[in-house]
């Protein structure tokens, strides 16, 4: 698997900056879209080109998530010397305290009823939301009505997040894009590289400068200057990183 061209000049040009932010997204990036979000496990040889990257000097790697910050500690397997930032930002280094919880469940309290109503929907309970999955739900018709009667549900204290095959309805207005700008603050990055394939993950994109470089995965509309085809070709890129860095 090869990089583009475009991007892998792109690469090349950044790679000489320190201090470096490397910033990937999960889900359709580093792991393939699956049907079981328990089951979303990282591409093979993922894990070790995100240490390579981050073994270099004067480089940090970040992991930002719409995941819980556990589960995606859990769900990815990976150890390295990362930033963990979860929870589409709310999570950032550590868990949320639980003030929270108490009005996610009562979130989830109302859209449990309607999840369980259309076969092959899942509700998926998170620190900071709760998102409605409708990837195996095999009726489309019933998959967009059962998003747009989630959407109803949201009052406006909470924050929609759409997403591939998901709609989640978040308690805090934490953001990706927020959650980058504060880890290039912290670091005093002089760029910023990051792959994301989702929709919240243009907050990150558009908050991008002319010397960072934004890597979208997949089809769709996009803020970033660089596409890659799929999460292989995302792996082709850190290996290239890797290679650039090392
Ligand atoms: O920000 P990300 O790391 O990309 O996380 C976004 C959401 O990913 C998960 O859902 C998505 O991946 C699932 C597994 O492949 C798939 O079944 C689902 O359709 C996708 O929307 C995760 O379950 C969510 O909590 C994350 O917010």
């Amino acid at each position: 698997m090869s990089v583009p061209e475009g991007t892998a000049a792109a690469l090349a040009a950044v790679a000489a900056r320190r201090p470096l932010l490397v910033a990937s997204d999960y889900d359709g990036v580093l792991a393939p879209l699956v049907g079981d979000p328990g089951a979303a496990v990282p591409s093979p040889g993922t894990a070790e080109a995100l240490a390579r990257v981050a073994a270099a000097d004067g480089v940090t790697v970040a992991l930002v998530s719409g995941r819980g910050l556990e589960d995606l500690r859990a769900v990815s397997g990976f150890t390295g010397p990362y930033r963990w930032v979860g929870s589409h930002g709310a999570e950032f280094d550590g868990p949320l305290t639980g003030d929270l919880a108490g009005r996610r469940d009562a979130l989830a309290g109302q859209l449990a009823p309607l999840v369980a109503a259309v076969p092959g929907a899942r509700l998926e309970v998170k620190p900071a939301s709760v998102a409605v999955h409708v990837r195996q739900v095999t009726d489309p018709a019933a998959a967009t009505a059962l998003l747009a009667s989630a959407d109803a549900v949201a009052d406006p204290s909470l924050t929609k997040k759409p997403g591939k095959a998901v709609l989640e309805l978040a308690v805090t207005d934490a953001d990706k894009g927020s959650a980058v700008r504060r880890l290039r603050t912290e670091i005093g990055a002089a760029a910023v590289v990051y792959l994301g394939d989702d929709r919240t993950d243009e907050d990150v994109f558009r908050s991008l400068g002319p010397d960072d470089v934004g890597i979208k995965v997949g089809e769709g509309e996009t803020a970033a200057t660089q596409r890659v085809a799929d999460p292989a070709a995302a792996l082709a890129v850190l290996r290239l990183l890797g290679d650039l860095l090392a």
